[in-house]
């Protein structure tokens, strides 16, 4: 779209409601053509760098808290509140308010101090980096710091597909057939956004006051393009930072599974080059999160008349468990159950009705008795309604696979009982469902497992446990054996083992044993240590050996082991390292176990570069190096794995590079007269 008719089309419209309320569907007020205009005006806004951070905000509101709605007999402030989402009539407007952990704030604030109020001339631009799950509070922790501060914020947003269908008729060439329409990268737009916003002002929009040249720009639309290749965006950056003269925000979500955005688009190294400044959030504590809860409730409620009632303490908590730390999934569904006049549990919410006190205040009569948790593992599956899909990071997971905690079989019942002949495998109820804690962690089967594997010994105590667990294991091995069934048979592969594991356990078996083990720690599987030597062994070996023209397995299970049983000294020192540690059975080196790697609680467990991503990593590597086959290549690879500097007294030494190349074509003889 051009900027002329962008702008035409800004005056025209006049547009003053700037934003399209989240819930239209919802509430069934629906403007489709306001909704149209506002989405152009949006995206003029874009073009032109305005910052929409505000926007996002919406309309100006009352702040709730400070109103007394009460005795406010504004009819119309009312249906506005009523068809307002929560999330945008409560949102923070000072710090006290806002639901995240005063350290972080004091954290976000201090950088902003010292990057944009107390920023020495020509510094360069300064990135900071925050991360945290979904909905813990990132953006609007920006939003009312840079609001107290008085500094303006330019926000990047991606563009949408739809201004290129609009543009189609003029930009598709007829003559040309079918040349695509012009039309500019999504790296390219981004990279003008950000000279532009790092060399011009803010526009000054109706009602605003541009009482202050700081400013920060703000990026938490991430162009999917850098998801791609995040090289795109490390070059842009590597500019801006040279350049910059204003600070950059960039605020990323945790994926479900971890860190994974982070670690793709903000690798260590870049943040080291960089001096990117990363600032974790956690998710919103349960406390806080029930706090600000309450007093939401307590605050319709009032303003309602008794429409509204105010959700007890269980219910409440309810929301809180279901939403996972995240305030936006929490107030939306407290917002979705006030309004459908549903209960969350067991009718609880409704119980309530009519007993909201004046004071606002949750009554404590309301409250419900704990449900017993009878039929055991799905017990705490209740979800909140619009609840989010929780996860579980790695490390959460496998503890509550190991530890598997339960609780004792109701004396009322012989359903749980098995016959006499069977009494030794009874057991009381799994408080888990050990399926649906494979499937919250977001790891493969297969990996899983592996963790399970490599960690189970620590919590048995009996020799025949561990042989039956092990033989679990086993079984879900060859369940995933096949790579042809591989896909579908990894759910039942990580089932069999950790049912098989839990089952085993013996020592865990009834609620009264299951004390005493205390907090064991958890290690990374050896497995991807070895693997990852192993591939690294492949590379090394098609590089140094190329000219035998055998796989790498053929070239480390045959030609290296031959290699090594020859005592033709004329070898490169390279090739006589890679023959000396990988074509020789070590009989006579004392092995110890390898230093295992601890597991941490945020740890997404995955290997480096992520497992699918790494196989096809490690195949380009494979081909590059067949092709180009340099000896720059061949150092680098040695040399990651300290091969380079030491070779045995035992083996021969290097000689002279003529000598190296005679002797190349003589093995190669040798070997094919074998
Ligand atoms: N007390 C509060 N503290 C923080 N946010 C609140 C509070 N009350 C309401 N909100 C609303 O909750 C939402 C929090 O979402 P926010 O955009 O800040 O999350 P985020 O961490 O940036 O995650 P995402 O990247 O998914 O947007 C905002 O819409 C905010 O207005």
């Amino acid at each position: 779209m051009s900027k002329t008719s962008c702008r035409r089309k800004v005056t025209s419209a006049k547009i003053t409601d700037w934003v399209e309320p989240s819930f239209e569907d919802f509430f069934g007020n629906t403007s489709k053509a306001s909704s149209q205009t506002s989405g152009i005006v949006k995206r003029c806004a874009q073009t032109k760098n305005e910052s929409s951070l505000e926007n996002k905000q919406g309309k100006k509101r009352i702040n709730p808290f400070t109103k007394d709605h009460a005795s406010d007999n504004n009819q119309h402030t009312f249906d506005y509140s009523q068809n307002d989402p929560w999330i945008d009539k409560y949102r923070p407007e000072i710090q006290a308010e806002l639901a995240v952990h005063k350290k972080k704030i004091e954290e976000v604030e201090a950088w902003l101090k010292t990057h944009v109020e107390k920023r020495p001339q020509k510094q360069g631009g300064q990135i900071l980096l925050l991360t945290g799950p979904p909905g813990c509070g990132k953006t609007a922790t920006i939003q009312v710091l840079t609001k107290e501060m008085g500094i303006q914020v330019q926000e990047w947003i991606n563009p949408l597909m739809q201004e290129f269908k609009q543009d189609l008729p003029e930009v598709f060439d007829r003559d040309t057939r079918f040349q695509p329409f012009t039309s500019q990268s999504q790296t390219s737009l981004f990279h003008d956004f950000l000279l532009r916003a790092n060399k011009y002002n803010k526009l000054q929009m109706v009602g605003e006051s541009l009482s202050t040249d700081r400013k920060i720009i703000v990026v938490d639309d991430m162009p999917n393009q850098f998801y791609r290749d995040p090289s795109a965006l490390h070059d842009i950056l590597r500019r801006f930072v040279k350049t910059g003269r204003c600070p950059l925000v960039f605020i990323i979500s945790d994926s479900l599974s971890g860190e994974s955005h982070q670690r793709r688009l903000f690798p260590k190294e870049i943040q080291e080059e960089l001096v990117v400044n990363n600032i974790s959030f956690n998710p919103v504590a349960p406390t806080t999160m029930t706090k600000v809860l309450t007093r939401i409730a307590s605050t319709e409620a009032n303003a309602s008349g008794g429409k509204i009632i105010i959700p007890d303490k269980a219910s409440l908590e309810l929301i809180c468990t279901g939403s996972s730390g995240d305030i936006r999934s929490a107030i939306n569904s407290l917002q979705f159950s006030a309004r459908q006049g549903s209960s969350l549990k067991n009718d609880s919410w409704s119980k309530s009705r009519g007993k909201a006190s004046k004071s606002g205040k949750p009554s404590s009569k309301s409250k419900t008795k704990k449900e017993p948790r009878k039929g055991g593992e799905n017990v705490d599956e209740v979800q909140a309604i619009g609840g989010k899909d929780a996860s579980l990071f790695l490390f959460r997971a496998l503890g509550k696979i190991l530890y598997c905690k339960r609780d004792p079989v109701p004396d009322d019942t012989d359903v749980y009982r098995l016959p006499a002949h069977l009494s030794e495998y009874n057991r009381d109820l799994l408080l888990i469902l050990p399926e649906a804690v494979v499937e919250k962690s977001h790891m493969n089967g297969e990996l899983f497992n592996l963790y399970l594997h490599q960690n189970y010994l620590e919590f048995f105590m009996d020799i025949d446990d561990v042989v039956r667990a092990s033989e679990y294991l086993s079984s879900a091995d060859v369940l995933s054996g096949d790579w042809n069934s591989r896909s579908t048979l990894s759910v039942y592969s990580s089932s069999v083992a950790s049912r098989g594991i839990i089952h085993s356990n013996s020592a865990r078996a009834f609620v009264n044993c299951q004390g005493g083990v205390g907090f064991k720690p958890l290690h990374k599987p050896q497995w991807l240590a070895i693997n990852k030597k192993h591939q690294e062994n492949c590379l090394a070996a098609r590089s140094l050996f190329s000219t035998f023209c055998s796989t790498p397995l053929g070239l480390q299970t045959q030609v290296v082991p031959y290699l090594a049983m020859l005592t033709n000294p004329l070898r490169n020192p390279s090739q006589i390292a890679f023959i000396q540690d990988v074509g020789r059975l070590p009989l006579k080196r004392q092995f110890g176990r390898l230093k295992l790697e601890a597991l941490t609680d945020k740890d997404s467990g995955l290997p480096d570069g992520e497992s699918g991503e790494e196989d096809n990593l490690t195949e380009m590597q494979i081909e590059r190096n067949d092709a180009g086959n340099s000896m720059a290549d061949r150092k680098e690879l040695l040399s990651s794995q300290g091969l380079e500097s030491e070779l045995p007294a035992s083996q021969p030494q290097p000689v002279a590079a003529q000598a190296i190349m005679e002797d190349e074509e003589l093995k190669i003889e040798e070997y094919d007269s074998d």
